[in-house]
This record gives structure tokens, sequence and C-alpha cells, in this order.
């Protein structure tokens, strides 16, 4: 999980989306927004409860100088800052082998390790498979619940991919809503098994969402494995790919496996 309260995050997002000047700005005027209320209130109370002279209005205006003073620079300020952290923040993604949503292997880390995999048991003629794992109708969850209900069926899927692998298998993100396991020593057969059992566990696990909703998640796989005409990493995505599209077209919440091609 993340370490940035949402507030932060939400704050970035918005500002960052727009231009230094336009972003202060904003921040300028929401200040100021702020400060309205209990400066007209004084303003209105000013002289019968503490005797100041003059209008309301110049009251207000004078209660008002010092934040349209102070506010310009703080909001340069905190765009500055923001800016850095964001810039910080993109950097350490960079370094970490972890996709930040989910904490499994981003897509990058696992295809750098599943290439040596791949490399491993090519040289040791030991099976191999891999699986896709892609989330049936997330955008439908995002529609009905919000994008951060699709972000905890996300990370719930995520431990379920993850949980059953042993030590030497990987799981990554592959892409939004889609997850990769390679299982090294693994064979169709085995493969199979371990996709059907991730399959049917899933819809029993009961997702709460930030909105209160239960739902579960269903789940379409296709498995492909190491094969003399199937023996390189785009090889073996390629034919999953095609084995997962398989499992969508044929209803979702099932497991395809690639059939090996004639020679
Ligand atoms: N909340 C959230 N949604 C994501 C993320 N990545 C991808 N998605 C969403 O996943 C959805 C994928 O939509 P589709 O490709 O139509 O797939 P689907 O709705 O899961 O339907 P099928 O795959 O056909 O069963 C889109 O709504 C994306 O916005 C993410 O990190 N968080």
């Amino acid at each position: 999980m993340s370490a940035e309260s949402p507030l932060i995050r939400r704050l970035r997002h918005h500002l960052l989306a727009h231009s230094r000047r336009r972003a202060c700005l904003g921040l300028v005027l929401a200040g100021l927004m702020l400060c309205l209320p209990p400066a007209a209130v004084l303003a209105l109370a000013a002289e019968p409860l503490f005797g100041w002279p003059g209008s309301p209005l110049r009251v207000l205006a004078g209660l008002l100088l010092m934040p349209a003073l102070l506010l310009p620079p703080l909001a340069l300020l905190l765009f500055d800052l923001l800016a850095l952290l964001d810039h910080q923040r993109v950097r350490l993604l960079d370094l970490s082998p972890q996709d930040d949503l989910t904490r499994v292997l981003n897509r990058r880390h696992f295809f750098d390790r599943a290439e040596r995999e791949v490399g491993l048991s090519l040289r040791h003629g030991t099976p191999l498979a891999l699986l896709l794992v892609d989330i049936d109708r997330l955008a439908q969850i995002n529609a009905t619940h919000g994008p951060a209900a699709g972000d905890r069926v996300l990370q719930v899927v995520a431990e379920q991919c993850h949980r059953p692998l042993r030590q030497h298998d990987l799981c990554g993100r592959h892409g939004g809503e889609e997850f990769a396991l390679m299982l090294p020593g693994t064979g169709r057969d085995g493969a199979l098994t371990v996709a059907e059992r991730l399959r049917r566990a899933l819809p029993e696990q009961r997702i709460v969402l930030p909105d209160g909703a239960v739902v579960s998640a269903r789940v379409s796989i296709g498995v492909a494995v190491l094969a003399p005409d199937c023996a390189s990493l785009p090889q073996l995505l390629s034919r999953a790919d095609e084995a997962l599209h398989r499992a969508k077209r044929e209803g979702r919440d099932r497991v395809a496996c690639a059939a090996p091609r004639p020679s």
C-alpha cells in the first residue's frame, strides 16, 4: 500500500494537472474563499463588539489584506514542494521492483526476471508455464463504485495470485487489470491446476469496497507453456494472450490453455 495519504495524492494530482501559475491562482482563490466567512463575521461584529470604527466593508478589506499578501508565496511554495515530491516519487517507482498499488512485481522487473527464468528452463530442459490473469468486468466496478473500488479489487486479486506461489514463481502486474504468473518447473497440467484453483478461490473472497459495498472478483486466465514452437518470452506471452482472449470470448470466468501449434 502507498504511504502517501489520499488527501495528499488528490491534491498532487489536481495541482500538477495545471500549469504552475494556474495552480497557484487556484490555491490563492481557495485560500481567500476559506478566509472570507470568518473575516465577514468579524467585519460585521467589529463595531458592536470591539468598537472598531469604519464600515464593515472597509474592515473586511483590511482583514483580507494579510491573507491576500501571504497566500501567493505560500501557494508557490506548496506547488514547488508537491512538484518535487512527485519527481522523487517517480524516481523511486522506477527503482522499486514493485507495483505501487498491488505490491507484486512491476512490469519491467517481471519481464527482467521472467526472461532469466525462460533462459534457465531452456538451458536445463525443464518445464515452465506462464499464466495471464485478467479481472472480469473491472470497468463495471469502477463505473458503479468508483476507481478506489477498482483499486481495492486489484489489490485483492494480486494477493490471491501471489499467495499460492512457490518461492521461485513470479507474479507481476502485466497491464492495467492483468497479472502475469510465471511458474518455473511447472508443465501444462500443473499450470492448469494452479489456474483453476485461483479462478475458483477468487469468488469466495468477500471484497469490502471503500463505499461499504461487498463484491467478489472473477477472472479469466490464459495459460501457455514452454514448447519447441514456443521457446521465448514474447512467444509465451503471445500464446497466453491468445488463450486469455479465447477465455473472454467463451464467456469469461474460465481458464483456457494455448494449444500446441501443428509443426
Ligand atoms: N481502479 C482501477 N482501474 C483500472 C486500473 N487499471 C485499469 N483499470 C480499469 O480496468 C478496466 C478495463 O476495462 P476493460 O478492458 O473493458 O475490461 P473489463 O471491464 O475488465 O472487461 P473484460 O476484461 O472484458 O471482462 C478499465 O475500466 C480501466 O480503467 C487501476 O489501476 N485501477
